[in-house]
């Protein structure tokens, strides 16, 4: 049995339809991605799975659960990360974490030891007795984190677990998501981070204005739907569509985006050497690998962040 079921799942919003009809099987220990820009669709999905938002219509399953009628029971056994931390400012964070615990009828004892535990395993262990309040960003986010195990779910919801974070905090945050995987949780994630999923997902869906336009893992579905390498060439801001048209035939496809244009190509260094054997000069060349990016670009047209 999958621990996630979703079958023609849709969530309305009145006339808006943010959530629509999308299938989606969640195997036990995977790591499990939403991947999609603002708005796609994917907190909307998140809310319905955490049993807090009904589905409009479809079929949701979670542990062979109905979430409306089975609510308390699926919560029991989930943890949840929701993009906003939600966390008492005034407490300190050995006490967000028990008070927490509370919700699920934690005994006090308990509850007091797998705070400590928890905030240990979060890098916070040192922090117990310090209010929430001048903690920095990625500290509440990980503070969120073991927030969320109060319970020992067995799955773990994480809506953006590490939007606004720099660069150092995500590594952390990211690396603690690691760990619980590789304790046997079951990792739900959103994110409009393709680096993120890339580096997180076992599989994951690509969302669209509420519809699901690809799904595998992230090599998969890089390969499918991408080339091995791309090249970013930058002529300026003017006349892009002309220098794609001198460029018709270079590599096997190409994207003309505001202030570039995206040569796909298996080989970059040979793409380059066509388009200056054309007499282009652009004003910089970059080769890269391709990315989860470059798939949403060939899916929908868009890029992931604007
Ligand atoms: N309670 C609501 N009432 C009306 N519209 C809503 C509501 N919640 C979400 N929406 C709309 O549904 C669409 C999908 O929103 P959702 O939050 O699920 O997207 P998302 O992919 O998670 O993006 P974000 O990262 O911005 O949260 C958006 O257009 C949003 O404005």
């Amino acid at each position: 049995m999958s621990l996630i079921e979703a079958q023609g799942l849709v969530k309305r919003f009145g006339d808006f339809t943010a959530v629509d009809g999308i299938d989606v099987r969640v195997e036990a220990g995977e790591a499990f991605g939403f991947l999609g820009p603002n708005g796609a669709g994917k907190s909307s999905t998140m809310r319905m799975v955490g049993c807090v938002s009904p589905p409009t219509d479809g079929q949701l399953r979670i542990f062979g659960m109905d979430p409306v009628r089975d609510g308390p029971a699926i919560r029991s056994r989930l943890g949840v990360c929701p993009q906003q931390d939600s966390l008492d400012l005034e407490l300190t964070c050995l006490e967000n974490l028990t008070v927490y615990a509370r919700y699920f009828g934690i005994p006090r004892k308990v509850a007091r030891e797998r705070a400590r535990e928890l905030l240990d395993f979060v890098q916070l262990g040192d922090r117990a007795d310090s209010p929430v309040e001048p903690l920095s960003g990625g500290m509440k986010r990980r503070l969120v984190i073991a927030r969320a195990l109060i319970n020992e779910p067995e799955i773990v919801l994480l809506d953006e677990p590490t939007t606004g974070l720099d660069p150092q905090a995500r590594h952390l945050v990211w690396e603690r998501l690691f760990r619980l995987k590789q304790r046997g949780v079951t990792l739900v994630l959103t994110t409009h981070y393709m680096d993120e999923a890339e580096q997180l997902c076992d599989r994951l869906v690509v969302m669209d204005a509420g519809k699901i336009v690809a799904e595998d893992a992230p090599r998969a579905l890089i390969e499918r739907y991408s080339t091995r390498e791309v090249v970013e060439l930058r002529f300026g801001l003017d006349g892009l569509d002309t220098y794609a048209d001198k460029l018709a035939g270079v590599g096997e496809r190409l994207e003309v985006l505001p202030d570039r244009i995206l040569l796909y190509a298996a080989d970059g260094d040979d793409a380059v050497a066509q388009v200056h054997g054309r007499g282009l000069t652009p004003s910089s060349v970059l080769v890269r690998r391709s990315t989860l990016e470059d798939v949403f670009l060939h899916l929908t047209g868009r890029t992931l962040v604007d």
